[in-house]
């Protein structure tokens, strides 16, 4: 079943046209991954389908609702992990949790907190303030709120980009189990090629706005006959800003 359609997405900032023509899917239990450059238009691309930005052009539709005409149904289906969204750094990370569950309108909220403590191994960190946690520590609270409301779609720019390999390992296992029990649909970006390898049952490659290549890690390492993903990624890197 689709879960989120993007069609002809379009966003401009001043001269920049960040995102353009941009058009993807994501059905239930698939993890997509969304690649390219640094300024390629993936974090806008992501913001776009949050609705935390509006486009200037093409539609979003998820679970079949137009996201510019049922907004609040809509985002509150899915949920965003990013390492630059900061959380109340004063709050212990119980609160925090709380709190999202609270503003989610979570049922049972205390056995969902319980849940997603365990699921992130959170739980000697429960009682800490979050000014107090490592980035690797505050990812891991990061993914635990994205959770908190069981979302149908998640959205997660870099979801392990501070996490040690060990602990990066460890959320791509998780993630990659969520998706496969529950059937959540992921939207992933990330600048690690073996994440991508391993999470992605589909990857776009982006660049300069558009997304210049699609398939699975299989199909795009046969089609542009590379070793693996980082050799693709630097062909499609370097093929676009040689034209
Ligand atoms: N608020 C903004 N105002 C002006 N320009 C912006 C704004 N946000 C993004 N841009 C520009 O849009 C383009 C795409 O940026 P975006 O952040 O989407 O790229 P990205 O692919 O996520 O990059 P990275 O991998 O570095 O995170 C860049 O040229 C960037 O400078």
């Amino acid at each position: 079943m689709v879960i989120l359609e993007a069609a002809a997405l379009a966003k401009r900032f001043g001269s920049v046209s960040a995102v353009r023509e941009v058009s993807l899917t994501v059905g239930t239990g698939q993890i997509v991954g969304l690649l390219g450059p640094n300024g390629a238009g993936k974090s806008t691309t992501l913001h776009m389908l949050l609705g935390l930005i509006t486009p200037d052009g093409g539609s979003i539709h998820m679970f079949g609702l137009d996201l510019a005409r049922h907004r609040t149904e809509v985002l509150s289906q899915i949920n965003f992990a990013a390492s630059y969204v900061d959380l109340p750094g004063v709050l212990h990370v119980r609160e925090v949790l709380d709190t999202f569950a609270r503003l989610y309108g979570v049922r049972r909220p205390r056995v969902r907190v319980e849940e997603v403590v365990e699921l992130l191994d959170l739980g000697p960190l429960r009682r800490r303030r979050v000014m107090e946690l490592s980035s690797g520590q505050r990812t891991r609270v990061q993914l635990a709120k994205a959770l908190i409301n069981e979302p149908s779609l998640l959205i997660l720019d870099e979801p392990t980009a501070n996490l040690d390999p060990d602990a990066g390992d460890r959320i791509r296992q998780l993630l990659v189990r969520v998706a496969a029990e529950s059937g959540r649909a992921m939207l992933i970006t990330s600048h690690n090629m073996q994440e991508v390898e391993r999470m992605c049952h589909r990857i776009h490659f982006m660049s300069e706005g558009r997304i210049v290549a699609s398939g699975s890690a299989t199909e795009l390492t046969d089609v542009y006959g590379a070793d693996d993903l980082e050799e693709v990624f630097i062909k499609v890197a370097r093929s676009v800003a040689r034209s």
